[in-house]
Parts: C-alpha cells; structure tokens; sequence
C-alpha cells in the first residue's frame, strides 16, 4: 500500500487535446498542474466538452499529451508500459462493454488478467480476492447473475469491483455515475469514497454531480473552456467563489450559501414568513420558485403564517389585508398568483 498522500498522479504545464490529420492541432487546455495523493477522492467537474474525458484519457496514457509533463506514481508517464501501467492504474469507461454471455464472476476476474495473462487461470488466491472485492461493492450474491441481466446501478459495482481486483493504487473513472438514480448515484459515490479512504487509494471520476462532489469529494478538479484549471477542497472553491465563476451563465446564478444554483428572477418580490423548521425552508423553497425572497419586514405587502401543531395550515394575508387558511403549499401558491393577479397588477 502506497504511504498516504503519496502523490500518484502529477502533471506540469500540462497541455491536453487532440492532434490528428484532418483537424490538426486542437488544444483544448494548457498549463494544467494538478496532483492527486493516495488516500484522496477527486472529483472532475465541468460543463459538457470541457475536456473531462480527453484529461483522464491523458492521464490513462491513453491520449498523449500536447505539451508537459505527467508523472503516475512519481514516474513519467512515457516510460511506463502498458503492462507496467495495469499494476498502477485501473480505468473504468463509460462505454458499455460487450459483455454477453458473461457472469458477474467472469467479468470481475478479467480485472486479475495482469496477473494471470489473458488465458491465464485464476489461482485461489485470485478467486478469493475476487469474491472480496463483489462483497466489498455489495454484490454478494450476484456472482452467477449474467451482466447483461443486471441494472446499470449494479453493472456499475460490478465494474468497480473489476478495478478492485486488479489492486492498483490509482482508479480512474470516467462519469461512473451516468444513467444512475440518486439513490444509485449516491451509493457509488460514496462507495468510492469509502474506497479511497479506507484502502488508501487515490480515485479520480469524473462527473456531472455537483452536488454530491460537494458533499463527497476531498477535492474537486474544475474544468472550463477558457478558465484555468482550479483545484481544491470544494470549500475553499466555493468560498473563493471559483463555482460561481465556473458554472454560472446567463440567468442561472450558484448560491454560495445553499451550494446550489437558482434561476436568477428578473424581478425580486418579498415575502413575510412566520415559521421555523424544515416547513419554513421547504415553504421558502417554494415562494422562491415563484420569484418571492423572505423578508424580515414586520409586513411587506405578502405574509405567510405556518402552522404545524397539530394540522398543517399555512395563513396567507395579501395586499387586501384578508388572511386566506390553506391546506396545502399548492393552494397557497394557487392564492399567492391569484392575489398577485388581482392586487399588483400594475
Ligand atoms: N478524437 C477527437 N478528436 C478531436 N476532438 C475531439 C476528440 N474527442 C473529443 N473531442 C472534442 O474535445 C472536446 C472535449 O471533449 P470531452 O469528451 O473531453 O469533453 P467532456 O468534458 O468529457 O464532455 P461531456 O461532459 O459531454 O462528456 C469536445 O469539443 C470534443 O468534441
């Protein structure tokens, strides 16, 4: 096991892109110097053809470099053979592989195939370790179902149980998360994470999930077209305003305090809200979506009084000054537009 935060991957002046005969030279970012250490989940974010895919192809050696440098376990990635690369490095793709005909058992064991050769037979000490890892990624169980017969959610441990078996200190997974529900997503995530914790290893996906990276990753990666590479703890991103920058576009705004984004209103109304709790933020929620911000004003044109003893009503007083009692946060933004249609049309 490497030492923790051994850096396993390092890039200097970094440039990725693509160089082929009918387009020529296209950089598509220059000037990266990024590092990821053992023990460390990094999470690559960006907008759709940013590069996430072509760096961790870089990085796979399986794209070259335009210009720079790219050290894997401290050596440059040049002087390493492929072979030599498989005991380093595990990369799960986003394609669907052909895998027909073929059983969670079979597949996870073609992650020993470094050690084995292609025709090789699995010794038992390789068939244990590719019993533990479909246990590690939840799949016990699972090992004489065919791949083809299993959900993308479970597909995908499988293919990280794949990774798992061939013990290298670095995974890389390009947008492992993609056509999963939250729930799946959330599980792979934070599987990944548990991964690189608890075995040292340094993982590095790439995603569209800012959300969870926020919530998961120790550090995130940024991508932009025509920004620097940034990198950092999502917190240190998020407080130097970096996400802002990265991300926001015309009428879509992050939020710095929630780390979500909003549709940036025209036009902002204020609201009283009297309540406290989840009903309170949940009923914000809902008034924001309708262009209104809570207002500490004693009484600025609209109020709504939430009552959660007992049954559940929300008191909206309008511009009339009349307290309408609703049941429902749908009857009360039913009332809210009707108010507002009737009172404020200027
Ligand atoms: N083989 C190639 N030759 C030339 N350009 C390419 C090649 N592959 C990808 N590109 C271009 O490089 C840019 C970055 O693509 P890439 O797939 O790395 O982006 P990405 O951030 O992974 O996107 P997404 O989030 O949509 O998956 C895009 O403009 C894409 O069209």
């Amino acid at each position: 096991m490497e030492p923790k935060g051994q850096s396993l991957i390092s890039t200097q002046s970094l440039s990725i892109g693509y160089n082929n005969a009918r387009q020529g030279i296209k950089v598509l970012h220059s000037n990266i110097n990024v590092k990821l250490g053992a023990g460390e989940f990094a999470c690559l974010l960006g907008p759709n053809g940013s590069g996430k895919s072509t760096l961790l192809q870089t990085l796979c050696g399986f794209n070259p470099a335009l210009g720079g440098e790219v050290f894997i376990d401290g050596r440059l990635i040049d002087t390493i053979s492929n072979r030599e690369m498989s005991f380093l490095s595990s990369v799960v793709l986003t394609e669907r592989i052909a895998v027909s005909n073929m059983t969670v058992l079979d597949l996870v064991s073609l992650g020993r195939t470094p050690y084995t050769g292609f025709f090789g037979r699995l010794k038992s000490s390789d068939h244990q370790l590719v019993v533990e890892s479909i246990k590690a990624v939840g799949l016990e169980g699972f090992e004489d179902r065919l791949v083809t017969n299993m959900s993308d959610g479970e597909r995908q441990k499988a293919m990280i149980a794949k990774a798992l078996v061939q013990e290298t200190p670095l995974i890389m997974l390009d947008e492992p998360t993609a056509f999963l529900d939250l729930p799946s997503r959330i599980e792979i995530m934070h599987l990944l994470r548990k991964l690189a914790h608890e075995r040292n290893k340094g993982i590095l996906l790439s995603t569209h999930d800012l959300d969870l990276a926020l919530q998961m990753a120790d550090k995130v990666w940024l991508l932009a077209e025509g920004r620097d590479m940034e990198t950092g703890t999502p917190e240190d991103l998020v407080l130097t305003n970096e996400f802002r920058h990265f991300f926001e576009r015309e009428g879509i705004l992050f939020d710095n305090d929630t780390g979500q984004f909003t549709i940036e209103k025209q036009k902002v109304k204020t609201i009283r809200i009297v309540g406290t709790g989840v009903e309170y933020k949940w009923v914000s929620r809902a008034l924001a979506r309708r262009g209104f911000a809570a207002s500490d004003e004693p009484f600025s044109g609209f109020q709504v009084e939430i009552k959660s003893d007992g049954q559940r009503q929300y008191l909206l007083t309008g511009p009339s000054g009349k307290t309408h009692k609703l049941r429902t946060i749908e009857d009360l933004l039913a009332q809210l537009d009707h108010e507002e249609a009737t009172f404020l049309t200027d």
